[in-house]
């Protein structure tokens, strides 16, 4: 292990940069605020001031996957679509099977330059999640309960919202609902099968009711469907903490352009595309198990540096008010100032334990499991 490596592995390079991503948020939280006023005054100010508020934030995250860990992001898609990509609004379709997937879109956003705007449909319980959540009220992100009765109408009104954005935006479904694992996998095909849907091998059944409303009410926004599937090299399993050690992962993702016009109109219509989606991205999964390739051709987008450039900023920012309060606190040599910084300390990791934690497939909800299907979590 070189020293670089070792360095990246340290608990204590752990602590600054989680430092530097909490006070920073919640800085950038509190601008989200101030801008609140400004809502009234123009709408389409306030939002475009938010999207780059956002990209501070999110951008960090990125920062950490391209430049800490060095992980690879690999694109395979049609060059014909390349050149749309970014310049249109767009729902994006996404497997839901690792714990950094999200992160691995926000990549894709970073690079195509609809990071700050990007947007997904997300359970109701990310809104709490201190920063992260928080930054996404003023994104106008849409979120659910996933409790259709609920969600119906409160869905399709935020997404009519969205309608006279000002920026180009991809707003991301994960039209499995929820993260795959075996036992879940077991109960979603017990569903397929009663519905007489062939069965999938790499996929949950999808729901359909979220892409229905979706694709009803962004229809004339958004120009297309970008279908992605992704998969990691040499069966890799990605994990944030496993990027925050610096480790280096190979991310793949196919991507289909597909004009959102040729989605039925009609809802039986719509599911049964949708399902027959699915069958297609299980048939990519399954090549790629073979083959350890997607079809088509690779034309990746490379990393920029404005991410590593945000994110240096901000630590200059935060760190130095830290290196005096530190040396001032050694300095009083006062041993119950010193424990309350020590408590302060812990604290803090602790909750950023448990924002990492919301991302851990094994701390997952319970939602998808026919027992307690009528109770999320
Ligand atoms: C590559 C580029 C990437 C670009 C990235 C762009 C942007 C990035 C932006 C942000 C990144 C941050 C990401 C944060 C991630 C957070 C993501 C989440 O929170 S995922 C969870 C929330 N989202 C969803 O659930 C979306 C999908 N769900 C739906 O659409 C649902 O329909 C719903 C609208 C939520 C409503 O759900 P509900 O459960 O109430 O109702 P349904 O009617 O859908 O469910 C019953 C229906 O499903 C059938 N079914 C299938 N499997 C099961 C099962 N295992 N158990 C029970 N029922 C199941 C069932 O038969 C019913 O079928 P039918 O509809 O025919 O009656
Ligand atoms: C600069 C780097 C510093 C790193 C510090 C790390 C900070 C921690 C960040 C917390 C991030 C919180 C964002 C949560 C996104 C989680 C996405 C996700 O995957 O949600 C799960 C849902 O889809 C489904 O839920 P389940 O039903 O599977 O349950």
């Amino acid at each position: 292990m070189g020293l670089l490596q070792f360095l990246k592995s340290q608990f204590l390079c752990h602590l600054i940069m989680c430092y530097v991503f909490l006070v920073s948020g919640l800085i950038v939280n509190l601008i989200q605020i101030c801008t609140l006023p400004l809502w009234l005054v123009s709408k389409q100010l306030a939002r475009k001031i938010n999207i780059r508020l956002a990209y501070c934030i999110a951008s960090q995250m990125v920062a950490a996957l391209e430049w800490w860990s060095g992980t690879e992001c690999t694109l395979y898609t049609d060059p014909k679509s390349y050149p749309l990509y970014g310049k249109e609004n767009a729902v994006v379709i996404l497997n839901h099977s690792f714990e950094i997937d999200f992160l691995c879109g926000w990549t894709f956003c970073e690079r195509f330059g609809v990071l700050g705007s990007s947007k997904v449909l997300a359970k109701k319980e990310l809104a709490y999640v201190p920063v992260i959540g928080w930054m996404w009220y003023f994104l106008e992100i849409v979120f659910c309960k996933r409790k259709w009765e609920e969600d119906r109408t409160t869905v399709a009104q935020s997404l009519q919202k969205l309608r006279d954005y000002p920026e180009n935006y991809w707003f991301l479904l994960f039209c499995e609902g929820t993260r795959f694992t075996p036992k879940k996998h077991q109960f979603s095909m017990q569903v397929a099968e009663s519905k007489g849907l062939p069965k999938l091998k790499y996929h949950l059944l999808p729901r359909t009711k979220g892409f229905y409303v979706t694709v009803q009410n962004l229809r004339g926004t958004a120009a297309a469907i970008y279908d992605s599937t992704l998969n990691f090299r040499n069966n890799e399993v990605p994990t944030l903490l496993g990027i925050l050690n610096g480790k280096k992962y190979h991310a793949d993702l196919y991507v289909r352009r597909i004009p959102l016009e040729s989605v039925p109109e009609d809802e039986a219509e719509c599911a049964a595309w949708l399902h027959k989606l699915y069958q297609e991205k299980d048939g990519f999964q399954e090549q790629y198990a073979q083959t350890g390739r997607f079809p088509g051709p690779i034309v990746s987008p490379p990393r920029r540096p404005w991410s590593l450039i945000n994110w240096l900023f901000w630590s200059c920012v935060v760190l130095y008010p830290l290196g005096l309060l530190i040396a001032q606190l050694l300095s009083s040599g006062s041993v119950l100032t010193i424990a309350a910084a020590v408590v302060v300390c812990s604290a803090v990791s602790m909750g950023m334990r448990w924002m990492i934690g919301q991302t851990e497939i094994d701390k997952s909800s319970n939602y998808g499991i026919k027992a307690t299907a009528l109770n999320n979590n």
